[in-house]
């Protein structure tokens, strides 16, 4: 990525949630950017937490964006569910520059090594965001608004472990999405932050997705010993993965959650309520696929697999 010149081109896929909430920072700060979408839609007007409301440019069609010879150079960002994060990586495979670079950013694991496969010679970054919004359609039109909910912070880091002769290059990629990203952290081991996130997930997304509840109702006691069971294997999974997370610190951060965000419908339940699919595949499902690769037993993950794919299926 040339950064020497100009400054680089912010290219989103999606103009979705996150997607268009990192287009309103970018758009705010003056910084050039562009979303991607499958079929031309409207682009959604945004709701900001501060109160004022932004409308959004209209997005580029994906494969018309680079129709003819110049390919997608700058920073890509791939802010989809992670069951769309494959599709998107194999729709990009000839439409981006040498030296682009590609930010994977959803909730769950498990989308790396497809990553890595198909873009041996880019740098990749993971990051796991809690800025937050919805989708929503007016009563007056069907156009999409999404409301943003939270500033969040965000953390990222090379899934390559990369800190070699790129490492400037780095530093002014990081530097630079920090002025359109808020509270954006860089992590040397961005696995532990994003383990840590699964952990999260894996707890309170299919547990209020099957019990119909609210994220702050698992504080009650009845809850306790499923949420720490679940906990248990991940923490288990990591430490087989080497990574130095500790159970009480996953315990003490999915408690917190549980209470920050407890009157909230956790992403699992919305989609299960909403009939859209889940994005249990990436997140216990991954607990499960990796625990049988090593022989470890996760049957608390297991169960809530099932559980979801059976409510899925009712859809
Ligand atoms: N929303 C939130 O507050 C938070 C979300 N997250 C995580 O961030 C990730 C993104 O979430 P969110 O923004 O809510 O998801 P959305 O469903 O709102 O956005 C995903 C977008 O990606 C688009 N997309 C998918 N595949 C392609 C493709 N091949 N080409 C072009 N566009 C494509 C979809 O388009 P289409 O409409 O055509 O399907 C959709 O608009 C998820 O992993 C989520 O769990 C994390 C923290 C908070
Ligand atoms: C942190 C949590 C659980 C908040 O609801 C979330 O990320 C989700 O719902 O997907």
């Amino acid at each position: 990525m040339n950064q020497r010149n100009a400054a680089p081109h912010i290219h989103l896929i999606g103009q979705g949630v996150i997607s268009s909430l990192i287009a309103t920072h970018a758009l705010l700060a003056q910084r050039p950017f562009t979303q991607y979408v499958r079929t031309q839609r409207t682009a959604p007007t945004m709701y900001w937490l501060s109160g004022e409301n932004y409308a959004l440019p209209t997005a580029t069609v994906l494969n018309h964006a680079v129709a003819g010879t110049k390919r997608m150079s700058g920073i890509i960002i791939i802010p989809t569910k992670a069951y769309q994060v494959a599709n998107v990586l194999t729709d990009l495979q000839n439409l981006i520059a040498d030296d682009a670079v590609l930010v994977l950013l959803h909730n769950g694991l498990g989308t790396h090594e497809t990553a890595q496969a198909l873009f041996p010679k880019h740098t990749i970054y993971a990051a796991t965001t809690s800025m937050a919004g919805y989708a929503f359609t007016t009563t007056t039109d069907t156009l999409t608004c999404i409301q943003h909910t939270a500033w969040g912070q965000t953390q990222i880091g090379n899934i390559q472990n990369a800190r070699s002769a790129n490492d400037s290059t780095q530093d002014n990629t990081l530097s630079y999405l920090s002025t359109i990203i808020p509270e954006l952290h860089h992590k040397t081991s961005i696995l532990e932050a994003l383990y840590t996130k699964l952990a999260v997930n894996a707890v309170i997304n299919p547990l209020t997705a099957i019990h119909n509840i609210k994220n702050g109702r698992l504080a009650d006691s009845e809850y306790m010993m499923t949420m720490q069971a679940i906990t248990q294997e991940i923490v288990m999974l990591a430490k087989h993965k080497n990574l130095s997370l500790s159970y009480t610190q996953i315990w003490n951060i999915v408690l917190g959650i549980v209470h920050a965000t407890g009157d909230n419908y956790s992403s699992m339940h919305q989609d299960i309520t909403h009939g859209r699919r889940t994005e249990v595949d990436f997140i216990n499902g991954f607990v499960v696929r990796e625990a049988q690769k090593i022989g470890l037993n996760v049957p608390e993950n297991e169960k809530l697999l099932k559980h979801i794919h059976i409510l899925e299926e009712r859809l």
